[in-house]
């Protein structure tokens, strides 16, 4: 395989809507999203294929997939994926699972002539202590949070790869960092998830069998930025029309809430009329994580949904196609 003849200067993503794109974890939160935004702006050629269908952590699948299918464009949304509980207790399966998914598909996307790929990070590569809010030059610069080290090492490798093949091959690979998100198709898992579909479904059980309270884990006190995943998926679209660098980028929305506010926003959007109780046996997490994105901004992206009305949609969403 001679690998791709790239410069790291690609085609504009948007004038061609007929181009072959590959979006990895396309049922996920993010992927979902990603695709809702590509069909809407017109774009006829997805590659699409489910966990069954494609195990992205076999790499002779993978390369027979990508032999085959020859995309142009890559966005790798699929990852092993989870909240404190699930990162807290998997740490094999998160540092594994995401290493194989994301060597396997950024090689193969460089050898069989892709022209640009974007990898998804997160938040959770910075240090727990970084200064705030966190800049992108701040990767690398301390310890990480413990109860997510071995997803964010495997992240950070995600990141460190397509510098490398960047440096290396001059290959179109470009990283997006979210924040915190949240939307349709969401992971709704009473432990595995995130805060935020944990806490919709608790206060909605509760609403439903008239509980008097709720538990909520933690002190309540860390600070979080939230986006909503439309949102993301509109970031990512723009990152890849306009952005070919090698350092990664910030998305996020710039407003943080403490766990506390964001419990209280929850309940009322859900309509529970009981009360929090604080379970502080369950770990906090990193105390805030609240991210820069002034990078994103200053190349003319900036996000628009608000915590509250993103909620508003995500709660319509769950009762619709989740609840019992
Ligand atoms: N959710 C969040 O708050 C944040 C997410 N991100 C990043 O966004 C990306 C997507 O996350 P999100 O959408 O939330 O995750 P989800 O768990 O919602 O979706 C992940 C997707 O990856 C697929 N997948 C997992 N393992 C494999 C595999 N071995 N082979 C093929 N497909 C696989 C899943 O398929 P299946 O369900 O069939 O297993 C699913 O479609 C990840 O890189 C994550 O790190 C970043 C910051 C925050
Ligand atoms: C996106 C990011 O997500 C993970 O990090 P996290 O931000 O700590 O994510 P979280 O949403 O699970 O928790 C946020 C806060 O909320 C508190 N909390 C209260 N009650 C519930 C609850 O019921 N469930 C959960 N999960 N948390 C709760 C919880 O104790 C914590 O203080 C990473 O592992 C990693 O996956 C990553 O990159």
């Amino acid at each position: 395989m001679s690998g791709a003849n790239n410069d790291a200067t690609s085609p504009s993503f948007l004038s061609d809507k007929s181009a072959k794109i590959f979006v990895a974890g396309h049922r996920g939160l993010v992927g979902s999203a990603i695709v809702r935004k590509l069909l809407a702006l017109g774009f006829t050629n997805l590659v699409l294929r489910t966990h069954a269908e494609l195990d992205l952590t076999r790499q002779a699948d993978v390369e027979s997939f990508f032999a085959a299918e020859k995309p142009r464009f890559v966005i790798l949304a699929a990852a092993k994926v989870g909240g404190i509980h699930a990162n807290n207790t998997y740490p094999a399966d998160f540092i594994a699972v995401n290493l194989q998914i994301q060597t396997n598909v950024i090689d193969a996307a460089y050898r069989f002539g892709v022209k640009k790929l974007l990898f998804l990070g997160s938040s959770c590569i910075y240090p727990k202590f970084a200064p705030q809010p966190i800049p992108e030059n701040a990767l690398l610069t301390g310890p990480l949070e413990p109860t997510n080290e071995w997803y964010a090492i495997a992240k950070i490798a995600g990141i460190k790869m397509c510098q490398a093949y960047r440096i290396q091959y001059n290959w179109d690979a470009i990283s997006g960092m979210p924040t915190n998100l949240y939307g349709p198709h969401d992971n709704f898992h009473p432990e595995n998830s995130h805060v935020l579909p944990a806490l919709m479904r608790r206060f909605h059980e509760a609403k439903v069998k008239g509980a008097e309270e709720v538990v909520v884990w933690g002190t309540g006190s860390p600070l979080r930025e939230f986006l909503h995943v439309d949102d993301l998926a509109d970031g990512v679209v723009f990152m890849m029309e306009s952005y070919s660098g090698l350092e990664h980028v910030n998305v996020g929305s710039g407003k943080e809430v403490t766990i506390k506010e964001l419990a209280e926003l929850v309940k009322e959007v859900v309509g529970f009329g009981g009360r929090l109780v604080w379970d502080s046996t369950k770990p906090d997490g990193t105390p805030r994580k609240l991210m820069d994105s002034s990078k994103l901004a200053g190349l003319g992206w900036t996000p628009k949904i608000s915590l509250k009305d993103g909620l508003v949609d995500t709660y319509s969403w769950y009762l619709e196609n989740v609840k019992q």
